[in-house]
C-alpha cells in the first residue's frame, strides 16, 4: 500500500512540470516569457555574410536598443558599428553596453558619424524635430537611412527627404514597424477578405497611463517636435489609412488636451475622420468614419489606481468586427477578436487568432528583415512607399490645425537639397 502511493506520487510529482506547462495558461506563460528572452538575447545568425550592412546610430536614444541593436544582432547581414552622442561619456557607455565598436561622442559627432565611409546606413532617432536636418545631412552623405516616426514635423519636409533620398538613390524608411508584423497583416487580411461585410466605423487607441511620459521628456517640447497627436498619434492614423486601404477626406472633429505649463503640447487628443464610403454610393449610408484617440498621461482610476493602457485597433464592418490589441507591441502579447456573421443582421460567431511568426522576432525585426532586403535589391515581403508617409504627415499637420494647436515647428537648419526642391 505504502509502496503504490509512493509510486503514484512519484509519477504525479514527475508529470506535475508537464501537466502544469500544458494548461492554456501555463502554455501561454511559458510561450511568453520564451518569447521575450529570444527578443532581449536573440541568437546569432547560422551564417553570417562576409560584408554585412555597417548601421550607425545618431543619439543614445531608449528606443535605439530594442528598435535596431537586439534585431540586428539576428540578422545575418547586418551589424551596428558606430554610436554618435553629444556626450563622449554617453557615447562610450552605450557603445559599451551594447558591444558597438566605434563611439563618437562632442558636439560634432552625429556629423562625424555621417562622415565616416565605414557606415552604410544610418539609424535615425533623434526627436521628431531633429528628423528632417539629420535625415538630409545623412543622405547628403550617400547613407541609406531608417528614420524613426513620425517622419518630420511637416508633410513639406517630409517630401523633401524622400525626394532627396529618391535623388540620391538611396533608401529612406519611415519605422512604422507595427505594419510588419504577422499580427497587423492577418488584421488586414480579415478586414480586405469582406468577412466583416462593408467597412463603416474603424477605431484605433494608443493611450498610456500617466506616470511614463514626465515633464523632461522629448514628447513634451514643442521646439523638438512634441505632442500626442504626433507620437502615438501618427501610428494610429496610419494604422487606419493601412486598414481603409484609402486616405481621410475630412476632419470631422479633433479635441486636444493641453496642461497650462505645455500651451503647445497636446497631452491628450481624439481625432474623427471621414473617408471615402468603401462601394462608393452604393456602400453603408453612414458612410466610413475613423477616431483616433490618443494620451500620454490617462488619469488613475479613483485618483490612485493606474489605467490599463488603451492600446487596440478595431474596424467594425455591416457583418461584424474585428479587433487586433496592443498593435504597436503585437510581440509582447496581443489577442485578434472576430465577431462576424453569413449575412448583416444575423447571429455574430466570436473567434480568437493570434499570429507571432518566428520566435522572438519583434515588429522592429521584421521591419529589419524588409529594410536590409529592399538595401540588397530583394523584393520584401511587405513594404510601403514615400507618398504613405507624406500622406500620413499632411493629415496629422490637419488633425492640429483643427484643433488650433498648429503643425510642431519646421526645421531652421540650413541642409543640402534636392535639386528642384
Ligand atoms: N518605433 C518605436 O517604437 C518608437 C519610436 N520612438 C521615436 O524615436 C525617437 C526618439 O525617442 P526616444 O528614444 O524615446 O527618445 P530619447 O529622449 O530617449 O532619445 C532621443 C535622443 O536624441 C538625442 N538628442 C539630440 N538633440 C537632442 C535635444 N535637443 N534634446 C533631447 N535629445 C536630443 C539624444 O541623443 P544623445 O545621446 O546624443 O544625447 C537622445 O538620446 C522619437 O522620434 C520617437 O517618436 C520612440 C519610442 C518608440
Ligand atoms: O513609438 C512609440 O510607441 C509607443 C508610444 O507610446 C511611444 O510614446 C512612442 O514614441
Amino acid at each position: 500500500m505504502t509502496r503504490s502511493c509512493t509510486l503514484w506520487s512519484d509519477r504525479l510529482a514527475n508529470a506535475l512540470p508537464r501537466i502544469l506547462i500544458n494548461t492554456p495558461i501555463m502554455t501561454s506563460l511559458y510561450g511568453f516569457v520564451k518569447r521575450l528572452y529570444l527578443v532581449f538575447y536573440p541568437p546569432a545568425p547560422e551564417a553570417p555574410t562576409e560584408s554585412p550592412l555597417r548601421f550607425g546610430v545618431l543619439g543614445a536614444a531608449r528606443i535605439a536598443p530594442i528598435a535596431l541593436i537586439y534585431p540586428v544582432k539576428n540578422h545575418s547581414d547586418a551589424v551596428v558599428k558606430a554610436i554618435a552622442a553629444r556626450d563622449q561619456g554617453r557615447a562610450d557607455a552605450f557603445a559599451k553596453k551594447h558591444g558597438i565598436p566605434k563611439a563618437y561622442g562632442g558636439p560634432g559627432a552625429y556629423q562625424k558619424l555621417l562622415d565616416d565611409p565605414e557606415i552604410d546606413v544610418v539609424y535615425n532617432p533623434l526627436p521628431n524635430g531633429l528628423h528632417y536636418e539629420w535625415t538630409m545631412k545623412a543622405l547628403a552623405a550617400g547613407k541609406h537611412v531608417l528614420l524613426e516616426k513620425p517622419s518630420a514635423d511637416t508633410a513639406e519636409e517630409t517630401r523633401k527627404m524622400f525626394a532627396f533620398a529618391q535623388e540620391k538613390r538611396l533608401v529612406l524608411l519611415e519605422a512604422f514597424h507595427y505594419r510588419f508584423h504577422p499580427a497587423t497583416r492577418r488584421l488586414k487580411e480579415i478586414v480586405d477578405s469582406g468577412e466583416i461585410g462593408i467597412l463603416t466605423k474603424i477605431e484605433t487607441s494608443l493611450a498610456v497611463p500617466s506616470g511614463l511620459i514626465d515633464d523632461g521628456n522629448i514628447r513634451m517640447v514643442y521646439d523638438l517636435g512634441g505632442g500626442v497627436m504626433m507620437d502615438n498619434g501618427c501610428y494610429t492614423l496610419s494604422m487606419s489609412r493601412y486598414l481603409s486601404g484609402a486616405d481621410p477626406t475630412k476632419v470631422i472633429s479633433a479635441k486636444a488636451d493641453i496642461l497650462p505649463k505645455f500651451p503647445l503640447v497636446d497631452i491628450g487628443g481624439t481625432a474623427t475622420l471621414a473617408f471615402p464610403t468603401p462601394g462608393g454610393s452604393t456602400g453603408p449610408a453612414e458612410g466610413l468614419t475613423a477616431t483616433l484617440d490618443v494620451h500620454y498621461r490617462l488619469p488613475p482610476r479613483f485618483g490612485f489606481l493606474p489605467q490599463w493602457p488603451k492600446v487596440f485597433a478595431r474596424v467594425t464592418g455591416t457583418r461584424g468586427s474585428v479587433e487586433l490589441n496592443n498593435f504597436v507591441g503585437p510581440w509582447i502579447y496581443h489577442q485578434i477578436t472576430i465577431e462576424s456573421s453569413e449575412e448583416e443582421g444575423g447571429p455574430l460567431q466570436k473567434r480568437t487568432e493570434q499570429r507571432y511568426g518566428n520566435l522572438g522576432w519583434t515588429t522592429y525585426r521584421y521591419q529589419l528583415e524588409a529594410f536590409v532586403d529592399k538595401l540588397r535589391g530583394r523584393d520584401p515581403e511587405h513594404w510601403f512607399d514615400a507618398q504613405d508617409s507624406i500622406t500620413n504627415m499632411e493629415w496629422i499637420e490637419t488633425i492640429y490645425k483643427e484643433t488650433g494647436l498648429g503643425s510642431r515647428p519646421p526645421s531652421t537648419a540650413k541642409v543640402p537639397q534636392a535639386t528642384g526642391t
